[in-house]
């Protein structure tokens, strides 16, 4: 589902970072580890089409991204990539339901009530969707925050060290909701974590 090739990538200024290749098929979980530093976060970034490689390629969904027009790439990352984020960012002055249909609206969808109400259910929180988001616990957000990500049923689910701050129980929680969303959706998963919780239960791993 989704696959990198020779990719490269520098910060004005800074360390030439050369990743290794990727590979993560779909229903897959693949986590990419690493000393604070090497170039995490920047990886992630370069999936998920916010930084342009300085060569090299990713692809998704057998699309070489690189050969997509500036004016394709916002549609095309909201329908193909779900982003999860450690702090999820939110709409404030829009409520749960609200924040959720947005991701429809960046993808150029029809606003699909039923796929919110859905993932409410499953994700345990339909009771909250009238809700500004600012009303809700870190657990509620961070829920409504996978939601989002799953929204367009996108094909690859990107999660950017979605765990490190939680409880034991809450990372076991939301490293489940991770997985078996992404299963059931048939996304590749690739998350990027320190946490040593995370290390034990997915076996498949790269470090930078
Ligand atoms: N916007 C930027 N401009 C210049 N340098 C940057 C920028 N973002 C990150 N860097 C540098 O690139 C390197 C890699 O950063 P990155 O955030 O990818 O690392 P990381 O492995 O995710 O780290 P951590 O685990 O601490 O979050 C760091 O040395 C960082 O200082």
């Amino acid at each position: 589902m989704l696959n990198t090739h020779s990719l490269r990538f520098q910060y004005p200024g800074s360390t030439d970072f050369h990743f290794p290749d990727l590979r993560c098929a779909a229903g897959e979980t693949l986590l990419i580890l690493g000393n604070s530093g090497s170039g995490k976060t920047t990886l992630l970034n370069l999936m998920a089409l916010l930084l342009s490689p300085s060569s090299g390629e990713v692809n998704i969904d057998g699309v070489n991204t690189g050969t997509l027009a500036p004016s394709e790439l916002p549609t095309f990352r909201a329908r193909h990539i779900g982003l999860v984020f450690q702090k999820p960012y939110f709409v404030h002055s829009l409520n749960v339901e609200e924040n959720l249909l947005m991701s429809n609206y960046f993808a150029g969808k029809p606003q699909d009530k039923a796929r919110v109400k859905h993932l409410a259910d499953h994700l345990g929180f339909a009771h909250v969707l009238k809700k500004r988001v600012t009303e809700l616990s870190g657990g509620e957000q961070q829920r409504v925050g996978i939601a989002r990500a799953l929204m367009n049923e996108a094909k690859v689910i990107l999660a950017d060290e979605p765990t490190s701050a939680l409880d034991d129980l809450n990372c076991e929680r939301v490293a489940n909701l991770l997985e078996v969303q992404a299963k059931e959706s048939g996304a590749a998963l690739i998350v990027v974590t320190h946490d040593q919780r995370l290390k034990n239960r997915f076996p498949n791993q790269i470090s930078l």
